[in-house]
């Protein structure tokens, strides 16, 4: 047991996928795992242990921004003996040729800053996914026919951005897309050994202000699921 997860030590799997919405967790862990069983709902952050076709894997909410992730993903990794961490969140779209509904696999995590900002100081270290799951999560996408962009994403601390021109510069160098846990996860990944990867859906657009209503959001967040699922087990 953590401060924040009530699982008993052995009830989370060594792959864990992390939606920042508790409730996607259970969406999820209902409609793709076989068996799951609840084994954290401390906070309302529901973890969920089932099995995708016979591997075993957790998916476990990180809740909103990087402080948030950084103490589920830190306790999921130093105390439960998690390996493999994919994020599948949503996000607002950057580029005028990405879509609503669209996936973005994020190699790198572009941020100003991080939980882990004290530990670098001086250093601006790069973000980056683990290669081999993004290779998978690449083919796994291609294979489902999912419209999917592949690039930097950026990692924000604020929902709502008071820097339009931050968004400027972000678009003029290529960023697919804006989210708020990534680059703290690959961060920690990278200081644990583990591995790590974000997989997202496009709930909104930053260029044209388009966003998805809610019920709409099902079928494009179950295809990130599927993706994150059968890269974790490639
Ligand atoms: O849909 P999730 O995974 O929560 O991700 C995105 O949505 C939240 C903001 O609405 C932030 O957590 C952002 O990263
Ligand atoms: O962090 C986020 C997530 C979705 N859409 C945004 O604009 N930002």
């Amino acid at each position: 047991m953590t401060p924040h997860i009530s699982a008993k030590i052995g009830d989370i799997a060594e792959t864990v996928l992390m939606p920042g919405d508790p409730y996607r967790a259970k969406w999820a862990a209902e409609t793709f795992l076989d068996k799951p069983k609840l084994v954290n709902e401390v906070r309302g952050m529901f973890g969920f242990t089932g099995d995708y076709k016979g591997n075993r894997v957790t998916i476990h909410g990180s809740g909103m921004g990087m402080p948030s992730l950084s103490i589920y993903a830190n306790e999921l990794i130093a105390t439960y003996g998690a390996k493999t961490l994919i994020r599948i969140g949503s996000c607002g779209a950057m580029q005028t040729s990405v879509n609503l509904r669209d996936v973005i696999i994020a190699m790198t995590a572009t941020t100003l800053s991080t939980p882990s900002r004290g530990i670098m100081r001086e250093l601006n270290f790069a973000p980056c996914a683990d290669y081999s799951l993004l290779e998978a999560a690449v083919a796994s996408a291609r294979a489902k026919g999912t419209p999917t962009h592949v690039g930097g994403i950026y990692s924000s601390d604020v929902f709502y951005d008071e820097r339009p021109d931050l968004t400027e510069q972000m678009t003029r160098h290529g960023i697919l897309g804006v989210e708020m846990e990534a680059a703290e996860l690959y961060t920690l990944a990278a200081r644990h050994g583990c591995r790590a990867l974000a997989v997202l859906t496009v709930s909104d657009h930053l260029l044209t202000g388009d966003a998805l209503p809610s019920e709409d959001r099902e079928r494009s967040f179950g295809d990130m699921v599927e993706i994150a699922l059968e890269a974790a087990f490639a």
